[in-house]
Formats: structure tokens, sequence, C-alpha cells
């Protein structure tokens, strides 16, 4: 045994794996500083092992337990190589048979996909694949710029992450922050263009690439090649169960940056909870499958318009049919994961379970066609072509192989027989009767024996250790024949044997040996011809899916009185919009909002905590659910399909990250700025806030006239800089909306509803005393206010004593008062003029201190006379 350490040493040398469990008899141990680390994770003890007179640190789990066990470890960010141990001539040998990663790990329960990614930039574009090893998936695209790479890889939210090798260290520091995959230096030479072109052709097929559009050796195969690679280096042999290659263009869909994602709290909220996202709340799906695709479109809405009516068309079909509806649902709850499924049975690690569940699953697929077929309006409506995909034959034909095949209530293990129906093999029938007439014959021996003995306490049984038997009370045992062989005395009893027990026994065990040896057989067969199946699997998989993810959107629709929007050419029109997570939890205020033509940019107004930034998001994510296919919350909605959606929203703590918060808004408006463009929705809260005043006025001033002027996107902009809306007076397309507020005896009431025209103010200080601020500083900040305005720092004094929008002058570079009136107010003082002239004249080089001392007294003097 002292050898055992250096083995797990040695293996651990070999791997680039975090940590490695080698099987040593029935437990899966750790050593050294891997055994502190698992010791630590998993809560075990740590027990030490001596070897060549030092001491090891060691940590084992069963081997029965060894899954959950890596499970964790791995969902802690740690690669985990298994090491399994194999009979050789001379002993025990071992070996790394695989390598659990988060990317890789098959045994997941969650139902959200799981990616592992791979990037690669080549010399004018990023290549990504994004593949999922549970279900079989296998995305490739290629995008031009580093902000594309990065939104696709926020939007697929890998857990694992390879980084080409071009792209490894500081290169790679974007990808890294913008995730928390673990990230993986895989193999260079997988990377290579050459070998990766073999590999995926290899994998799909010669022509799949030209067919697809691919081209060989460019980034997209680099990555979709290093992928498969790596998946095969893991030793999990699921690469067969990538059957088809997706490439898609990121152009197909809304563009949607990673901001944006996150802003408009698609799939989690800014505080990184999934409850209160938007999917949370309008995810009504009963299938992991139609979950995931739900999720799926709301991170990737779409341009394509037939796509989009063709959803639309299925949802609004389910809307108008609760009964169908409702039915179809509660057929589908029963549906099982058959991606997932899929996956496992390529692996190889599906059991006759799952091959049930297979069956059952995919006997749902003709219960919901005829449903669908039996309802006039499903009929003729899109969820039919949706559930026409697989073939139907191919689906009967394979559930009907299956039923066939499975017992109801098959074991858990597959080695041991008792899977197959009668009827399934002939050979199998013959070893059933068989065995069955043995064992009947074991069975009737007691009552036979009894009649022919006369002997009352006489029964047969059967232990590990004594086999069948014949038992005999002690009273009796005078009785038994001369062929009864004893085998054991107990204190009440004794049993024997004979020798037709012995034999009938003997060909019992030889049968159950056969029949378990053929079932393993046989199984194997059925689950290499359903893995053959996989693709139509996966068909009815998505088939279901789809018709999932329709009926949730309807069923949300139905609840929240949402409708189907038209999608027009373009213009954005709602009528009575409101904000789809809000209006859940709150007596909602409904909005309008229309932004084309001459309304093209607005600016809107209003008092702190009055809904601006609710209005600005409902308004976004009702263009998206209008792109994903759903209904939408408000009365009437015409949406001019949008090519993306940019947003720049309050400050995020990006601290953390290292970055200035400002640094960050700067860059994502840099961002915005360059990629929107006219058919674009961009949604501005609150920009230039982080800087100084006067900066972030002019940032914000001269971002809207590069939106208005250039890039013409429809665009909704929120700030506190009431000087902006002077805006409205210079460019043609820009309008001033303000949510309203009213104030009355000093008590502010929120009106929640947008109106034209520009706010007249902040009720900041309001909003403070409402926070709890205390009293003295809240009073003191009206006076400071008061101060403030009557300086005309912020507003200035009309002829009429009453406060006027200060405007931003650009051709004189200052704010000024929209009316000029008072003309003392207009430079300083004759006194303080000479000393500025006086100061800026000065010339130190010809001076002493003392001198430049003595001046600045003087001046000072001057000054505080003049006060
Ligand atoms: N139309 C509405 N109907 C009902 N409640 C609303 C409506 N709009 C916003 N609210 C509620 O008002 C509160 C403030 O909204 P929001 O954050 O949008 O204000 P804001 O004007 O952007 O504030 P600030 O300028 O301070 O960032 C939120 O709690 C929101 O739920």
């Amino acid at each position: 045994m002292s050898g055992i350490v250096d083995e797990y040493l040695e293996l651990a040398a070999e791997t680039d794996a975090d940590l490695v469990a080698m099987q040593v008899g029935d437990f899966y141990e750790f050593f050294a500083e891997n055994a502190e680390t698992v010791a630590q994770e998993l809560d075990l003890t740590v027990s030490q092992k001596s070897s060549h007179g030092s001491n090891y640190p060691m940590a084992g789990v069963p081997v029965s337990e060894l899954t959950p066990y890596v499970k964790t470890l791995v969902e802690r960010g740690y690669r985990v190589a298994v090491a399994d141990q194999h009979e050789t001539e001379s002993g025990h040998a071992r070996s790394i048979t695989r390598v659990v990663t988060p990317g890789t790990l098959l045994d997941t329960v969650d139902a959200a996909a799981q990616y592992l990614a791979t990037v690669v930039e080549g010399a004018d574009a990023f290549g990504l694949a994004f593949v999922d090893v549970t279900t079989g998936r296998f995305h490739v695209t290629q995008v031009e710029d580093l902000e594309d790479a990065l939104t696709e890889v926020y939007r697929f939210d890998p857990e694992e992450l390879l980084p080409g090798p071009e792209l490894r260290a500081e290169r790679f520091q974007p990808f890294r922050d913008r995730t928390d995959a673990t990230v993986t230096e895989h193999d260079p030479d997988a990377f290579a263009p050459g070998r990766a072109t073999h590999r995926l052709r290899e994998q799909f097929g010669e022509g799949a690439l030209r067919s697809l559009g691919i081209e060989p050796e460019s980034p997209a195969v680099q990555a979709a090649g290093a992928a498969l690679d790596y998946v095969d280096a893991t030793g999990l042999g699921v690469a067969r169960s990538f059957t088809r290659l997706q490439p898609y263009r990121a152009d197909d869909h809304v563009e949607l940056d990673a901001t944006t994602q996150r802003n408009l709290e698609l799939t989690e909220t800014m505080q990184g909870d999934t409850a209160g996202s938007l999917f949370e709340t309008i995810d009504h799906t009963v299938t992991a499958g139609g979950g995931r695709l739900l999720r799926e479109w709301l991170q990737r809405p779409r341009q394509d318009r037939t796509e989009l009516d063709r959803r639309q068309a299925a949802v609004e079909a389910f809307t108008e049919r609760a009964l169908a509806r409702d039915s179809i649902q509660a057929t589908l709850d029963g549906a099982l994961d058959l991606e997932r499924l899929a996956g496992r049975i390529a692996h190889g690690t599906a059991d006759a379970r799952d091959l049930r569940a297979v069956g059952e699953t995919l006997s749902v697929h003709p219960a919901v066609v005829e449903t669908v077929a039996g309802d006039p309006v499903l009929a003729e409506s899109p969820v039919r072509a949706a559930l026409a995909e697989p073939d139907e034959q191919a689906v009967m034909d394979l559930i009907e192989t299956l039923a066939e095949a499975i017992v109801d209530d098959p074991p858990k293990t597959v080695r041991e027989g008792g899977i197959f129906r009668r009827g399934y093999d002939p050979e199998l029938d013959e070893i059933l009767t068989e065995y069955e007439r043995a064992v009947e014959w074991i069975d009737s021996l007691a009552d036979r024996e009894k009649s022919r003995l006369g002997i009352t306490h006489l029964q047969t049984g059967r232990n590990q250790t004594d086999g069948y038997y014949i038992q005999v009370g002690r009273s009796e045992t005078d009785a038994v024949p001369e062929e009864y062989r004893e085998i054991k005395a107990l204190k009440n009893s004794k049993r024997y044997t004979t020798d037709a027990l012995e034999e009938h026994e003997r060909t019992a065990l030889r049968l159950e040996e056969r029949r378990a040896d053929l079932e393993y057989e046989l199984f194997q067969d059925l689950r290499e011809q359903v893995a053959e199946r996989a693709d139509l699997l996966r068909s009815v998989g998505t088939a279901l899916a789809r018709v999932d993810a329709f009926a949730s959107l309807a069923t949300h629709a139905v609840r929240n009185d949402w409708v189907r929007p038209d999608l027009v050419e373009s213009g954005i029109e709602i009528r009575a919009g409101r904000h789809p997570v809000v209006e859940q939890t709150t007596e909602f205020v409904p909005n309008d909002a229309s932004l084309d033509g001459d309304r093209r940019l607005q600016l809107v107004t209003g008092p702190n905590m009055s809904g601006k930034s609710t209005y600005l998001r409902q308004t976004a994510l009702i263009v998206l659910l209008a792109q994903i296919g759903s209904f939408v919350p408000a009365t009437e909605a015409r949406i001019g399909l949008v090519d993306g959606i940019y947003t720049r929203v309050g400050a995020l703590d990006e601290l953390a990250q290292g970055r200035s918060t400002f640094m960050v808004e700067m860059q994502e408006l840099s961002n915005i700025l360059h990629s929107a463009t006219a058919d674009s929705l961009v949604i501005l809260d609150e920009v230039g806030r982080g800087t100084a005043t006067y900066d972030g006025i002019s940032i914000a001033w001269a971002a809207t006239e590069y939106l208005h002027n250039e890039v013409r996107a429809k665009t909704l902009f929120a700030t506190h800089y009431h000087e902006l809306t002077a805006l409205a007076d210079h460019l043609d397309s820009v309008i001033n909306v303000h949510v309203a507020a009213e104030e009355q005896d000093g008590t502010v009431t929120f009106l929640r509803t947008v109106r034209s025209g520009a706010a007249d103010r902040s009720y900041g200080i309001h909003v403070a005393d409402l926070a709890g601020v205390p009293e003295p500083v809240v009073g003191r900040a009206e006076t400071i206010l008061e101060k403030l305005r009557a300086e005309k720092a912020i507003e200035a004094r009309g002829g009429g004593g009453e406060p006027v929008q200060t405007v931003f002058d650009v051709g004189q570079g200052e704010f000024v008062a929209e009316e000029e009136t008072d003309s003392t107010d207009s430079g300083p003082d004759p006194e303080t003029a000479a000393v500025i002239e006086e100061v800026s004249d000065l010339s130190l080089a010809e001076m002493t201190p003392v001198e430049v001392l003595s001046r600045v007294e003087s001046w000072q003097e001057r000054l505080g006379e003049n006060e």
C-alpha cells in the first residue's frame, strides 16, 4: 500500500485538473494538498497516510457517493480528474478515465442550459462555439468585434470558457469581467485551424461546413474544433451526442448587449436574484425544455418577421382556447427533459428507467397532436406546424418499441435483468420459461415433501450462505429421509439439501446469470438503437418545448390582459403601456408612448421617484416582448421592429471590478453611440451623472445632439439636467415629456402620468425627507437650494420674479437665463475685474516670494471690502 501515495502524485502530475479522485477499493481517495482542499469543501475528515516515512493527509468518499461529491466540487469551480481502478494480471492499476469540469458536468439537475464556450480571435473576426454536453446542442458563430463577442458570451452565460491561445492573459480580461465562468486553458494545438477543421469534418461529415456556409479554418471553426477536442479530452465520450452543428448569425437577432440584458433584468435582477426578473414573471412553462426555450427567446429577440408572426399567431390561438390550453399543459406536465435524456443515452449512462421515461415522454407528442388536431382554432394555427416537425411515424415506432421492450417498473441497475417484457426476445423468453420451471419446482418442493413425508414443520428458503435449503423443525428431524443432507443446525430446526434441490438450484442460478447477461446485452442494443434516434428525440423535445412556450405566453397574456402588438415597419406607438414586472405588485398607472418622426427623441424629466426609469424600461420591455413573439402589457401597441435595444441605466456598482463608475458609464455610452442605428431603440437614464455637473451636462447635451443628428435612433432619455430640455427648441425631432407630480402644502403626490412638456422641479429634497434624512440636514438643504436658485446656478430669475429654465447657450458655451433680465448680473463688479486683470498680468519670474505674498494680501483686502 505504500506505493499508493506515489501513484496518486504521479497521476496528479499527469493531469492539469485541479483535483484527482483516485479509486482505492471501495473508496475514492484524495491525498496531500488535494485532501486538505476537498476536506474543507466537502466537510470530510482528514486522516493521515504514511509513505516512505512521511505522513500525507488523506480524505476519501465511498465509490457509490462519488458523483454527488464531484458535482459539488465542480459546481464550486474545480476541475476533477477521476482515476478508476482496474484489475490487471499483477493486481490493480489506476488511470484517469475522465475529467469532470463545470462545462462538462453531466449529472446536472438544473433546467437551464449548461454551456461550455470557446472563443478565438482571428485576424478580423472572433469565432465562438457554445456546446451543451447535457443536451447535445452545438452552436457556432463568428462576429466582427470584441463587443459583439462579449455580448454573445454574456447571452449564453457559459459555465466554462476556453480562450484560444492568442487570447490568453491580458487580452482575455474583458471576457473574465463579463462572466463568472471557470476559465480553462486548453491545449493550444486543439485550436490550430487545420486540426480544428479536420475534427469538425470528422464529427459532422465532410460536406457539413460548406453546406452550412462556414469557412474551413475560420475562427468559428477553430472555436468549434477546440470545443470538440476538449469534450473528447475530458473522457466523457459524449461527443457523439453532438449530431447537429447549429451555426447562427448574430444579426438575425436583436442586438442586446450584455449591459442591456442586465439593465432590463431579463433573467435576473440587478441584485442577481432570479425572482423579480422578467423571465420569472412571465414563465408559466411546465417542462424544463419549455422554460429553457422561453429564456432563450428573451435573451435573443428576433428581427425575423415571419418567425415572429408565427409565434404571435400560435400564442393568440392559445389565448382563445383556454380549455385546450389547460389540457395541453396538463399533458405536457408529465414530459421529461428529452434533450437531456438524449444526452445521457448517447453517453451511455441511461438506465432502463431512462429509456422508459423516453417512451413515456415521446408519447406526450401524439397526445398533444391529437388535442391540437381536435381543436378548430389550434388546428389551423402554427401550433400544429410546430408539432409536425418530428416524423410522426418514427415517433410512434419508437414509442412502440420501448413500450414492448421494457417492463412497467424496471430496476435501477441494468446488470441484473428484470428489464424486459416477455415476448421481446425469443431466447430470453426461453430462459425465463426454464427459470420459472426451476423456481416453480423449488417453490412447490415444501408442499410436495410435506405430504410425501408427513412432516408438518417443513419449509424451503434461500439465503446468501446456504443457498436453497429445506428446513425441518427439531421435533421432526427424525423423520427426514436418507437423501436429506444436513447443512446447518439451528436452535429449533435443521437445514438440509438434496441432490435434486442442488441440481435445480444450479439450474436456477445458471439461468439467472444467463438472463442477466442476455438482458444487459439486449439493453445495450436497445440503448444504442435509441441513441441512433437522438435527432428524433431532440426534434420532439423542441416541438414540445415550443408548444409549452407558446402556451406559457398565452397564459400570461390572458391573466394580465396583454394584447397582441401589431408589428409594423417603423415607429413605436403604445397605448396604456405598463411595466410587465412592476404591474404584478403595484396598482400601476398606465402610460402611452409614441416614438416616431418628430417625436423620435424624447427627454424625460420629472422629480426623483416619479417613475422615469420605470417608463423607460417598460417601453424597452414592450418592444422586446413584441420581438420574441409575445403579447405585451398595453391596450394597443404598434411596434416597428428594431435591430437593437441599447440601454445606459443608473450607476451600477462596478467598483468591485476595479473600474470607475463614470468610466463604465462613458464606455457604455460610447458603445451605444457607435453601435445604434436609425432602427434601434436607445434608453438613456441619467447620462453624465458620474462627473462634475457642467461636464455631465455638456456630455449629455452633445450625446443627445449626436443621437439626433447622426444616429437617428428612437431614444428615450431621462435626465435631471433641466438644462437639456432646451434642446427641444433647437432640434427638430426632440420633444420634452415629464412624469407628473403635484405639490400641495409641501406634500408631493406622484401622479405617475407622463405628460408633454418639461418638468419644473426635481423634489429631490422631498425625497431625502421621505427617506428619513435628519431634519436639520433637510432644512439646511432647502436653504442652500433657495440660495442656489437665487444665484441662478440652477435656475435663473425671469423678469416677473418667476423661476425660468436656464439654457446652456451653445454659442457662448455657458449657462444663461432664457430671458436675460438684470444686466448687473452679467459679470463681476469693477473692483473684482481689476483684481483679476492684475493677477493675470503678474510676472512671477521677476518677483520675490515676499513681494508675491504682500500682493496677495492686498488683493484679499480689496476683495474683502468689496463683499
Ligand atoms: N406608472 C407607474 N404606476 C405605479 N407605480 C409606478 C409607476 N412608475 C413608477 N412607479 C413606482 O415608482 C417608484 C419610482 O419609480 P422610478 O424608479 O421609475 O422613478 P425615477 O423617476 O426613475 O426615480 P429617480 O429619478 O430617483 O431614479 C418605483 O417604486 C416604481 O415601482
